[in-house]
């Protein structure tokens, strides 16, 4: 991690960058064809930061054909694994030059506070980039037990083309899980960021370019979901989608699949995760601050966010008044300065979602312990933290995902309680567990319908851990881990007879 700057230095460098708007196609940095832009907005001002190319139905089957014209050129599909690494590395070591740039870049757009893109999104997309890189050159292929007379191989093989459809919430780490498997197993890529954050990702496009990798394996399609997402879901000529995002666009990614080439579809959606805390848990405080973190880091714009915490009746008060104690600790306002830990909701619309789910939580009857408002801050779009008491899991503040700062607190009276109350959601991607009993909490691990569980801590596990959901959380796949290797790569028998033909003409 490179050391912080101050807030002026941050504020010179946003007012001092290049601003990358045009997609990158073929290498090269490029405006739509239909010269359409769209503008990117600075949640922290509701200013008008640049235009994006808006790139159509043209712009997609250009860079899918330049892509595939890579992909079977076999430059970097068929480079040496040992190259490939070493240029993934390369790019690694270019974000890492210039990660307070792309920092700069991505708390401009997201409304992220700089301190955790400088702190946790830059380190973990690199650490993620080259984990991928060095597992490329580790990997074997199997043979299978068939027999004296045949040889059989069992071999992965890239899928081709592969179109990875990005959040606005984590854009440059989820770049990294993304491109990071997809490209060391030797995919040429397509990426669409989401439509409120391009600017870091057209400029590790860029550095890509600047390491090393070849015309055409990395691209960056920019535009609207409806247009430029829709044409890469439909594109007869891409092999798979990865795709993070709402379970609604989701679906649609299927439906697409269905109705075009049954490319390969893994989805990873959304999530309503319960924090379960049982009244034998240890040391309150060090709980508090995994709740607090759990719920409200990034705003809680973030997919495995703890947004209910389910605690046993008889702690509820004292751990309640806890997370408020800790909420001190994370100031709320300017993004860009690195003494805050809270900073912009994402875009208007989703600060009206946010608010609009605070006002059906207190018509609901659930009570507001802390926060409930806007913030005011110039002109941006900021939430306060907002804990919810009293709630019930049949409001709608406990069943749908608000992607916001609203922590619901829902008492139980015992672990099955509140194991029942946990699972009793559509989705299924994370989940905690609070308890000293280890066996216990093990019991509730297995119950417990989600992806990853945490006991005593709160976390998605590190690069090695797979990442991803049961139910309307995921589909078709992981992201992280070697799984994340097998998503990327067909699978192939090549079998060979190797029978003696002189033993043949024995039996004659
Ligand atoms: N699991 C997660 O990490 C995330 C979950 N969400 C959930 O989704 C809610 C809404 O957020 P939102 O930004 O709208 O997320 P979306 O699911 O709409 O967007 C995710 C990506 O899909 C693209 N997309 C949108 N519509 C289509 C379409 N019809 N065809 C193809 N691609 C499409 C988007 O492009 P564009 O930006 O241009 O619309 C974006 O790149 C959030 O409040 C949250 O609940 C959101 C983001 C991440
Ligand atoms: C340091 C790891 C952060 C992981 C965040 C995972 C979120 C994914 C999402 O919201 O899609």
């Amino acid at each position: 991690m490179s050391s912080l700057l101050t807030r002026d230095e941050y504020q010179n460098l946003a007012d001092s960058l290049p601003l990358p708007t045009n997609a990158v196609i073929d290498g090269k940095a490029r405006a739509a064809q239909s010269a359409e832009t769209f503008e990117t907005i600075n949640p922290a001002t509701g200013q008008v930061i640049a235009r994006i190319a808006s790139c159509g139905q043209a712009d997609v089957d250009f860079a899918v054909e330049k892509a595939r014209l890579a992909f079977e050129s076999g430059a970097w599909a068929r480079a040496h694994p040992s190259e490939r690494k070493r240029v993934l590395r390369r790019l690694v070591k270019l974000m890492e030059r210039d990660a307070h740039e792309l920092a700069v870049l991505e708390t401009l757009e997201s409304g992220k506070p700089i301190y955790d893109v400088e702190t946790i999104d830059i380190p973990e997309a690199l650490h993620c980039l080259e984990w991928h890189a060095e597992a490329t050159d580790k990997l074997y292929g199997q043979t299978s037990p068939s027999g004296d007379d045949v040889v059989s191989m069992i071999v992965r093989q890239p899928l081709g083309v592969v179109a990875c459809v990005l959040p606005w919430n984590f854009p440059i780490l989820m770049l990294a899980w993304k491109i990071g498997p997809a490209l060391a197993t030797g995919n040429s890529v397509v990426v669409k960021p989401a439509e409120q954050t391009n600017m870091s990702t057209l400029r590790i496009a860029e550095l890509a370019h600047e390491a090393g990798l070849p015309s055409g394996v990395l691209q960056v399609v920019t535009g609207p979901g409806e247009i430029t997402g829709k044409a890469l879901g439909m594109h007869p000529d891409i092999d798979m989608v990865a795709f993070t995002g709402s379970t609604d666009v989701g679906r649609k990614f299927l439906e697409y699949s269905a109705r075009s080439n049954l490319k390969r579809i893994v989805l990873e959606c959304g999530g309503k995760n319960p924090c379960i805390v049982l009244d034998d848990a240890e040391n309150l405080d060090v709980v508090a601050q995994h709740v607090t973190q759990a719920v409200f880091w990034n705003m809680g714009e973030n997919c495995s966010a703890s947004s209910r915490l389910i605690v046993h009746e008889k702690i509820k008060d004292r751990l309640v008044e806890m997370v408020l104690h800790k909420l001190k600790e994370w100031p709320l306002g300017e993004p860009l300065d690195p003494g805050n830990r809270l900073g912009a909701i994402v875009s208007k619309e989703q600060f009206d979602r946010i608010i609009g789910y605070i006002k059906k939580g207190r018509t609901e009857g659930a009570r507001i312990v802390t926060g409930g408002n806007a913030h005011k801050h110039g002109k941006g779009y900021f939430i306060e933290p907002t804990v919810f008491d009293d709630v019930t899991p049949e409001m709608t503040i406990a069943r749908e995902e608000i992607f916001g700062p609203v922590l619901s607190v829902i008492k139980v009276a015992n672990a099955d309680e509140a194991v029942r109350v946990a699972n009793d959601t559509q989705y299924g991607l994370a989940a905690s567990i609070f308890t000293a009993n280890l066996g216990q909490a093990h019991r509730i691990a297995r119950d417990i319908r989600a992806g990853t569980v945490t006991i005593n801590c709160y976390g998605e596990g590190d690069i090695s851990t797979p990442f991803g959901g049961f139910k309307l959380s995921g589909f078709g796949g992981r992201d992280k881990s070697l799984h994340a290797h097998d998503q990327y790569t067909e699978l192939k028998t090549i079998w060979a007879d190797i029978s003696d033909p002189r033993a043949s003409r024995a039996v004659d």
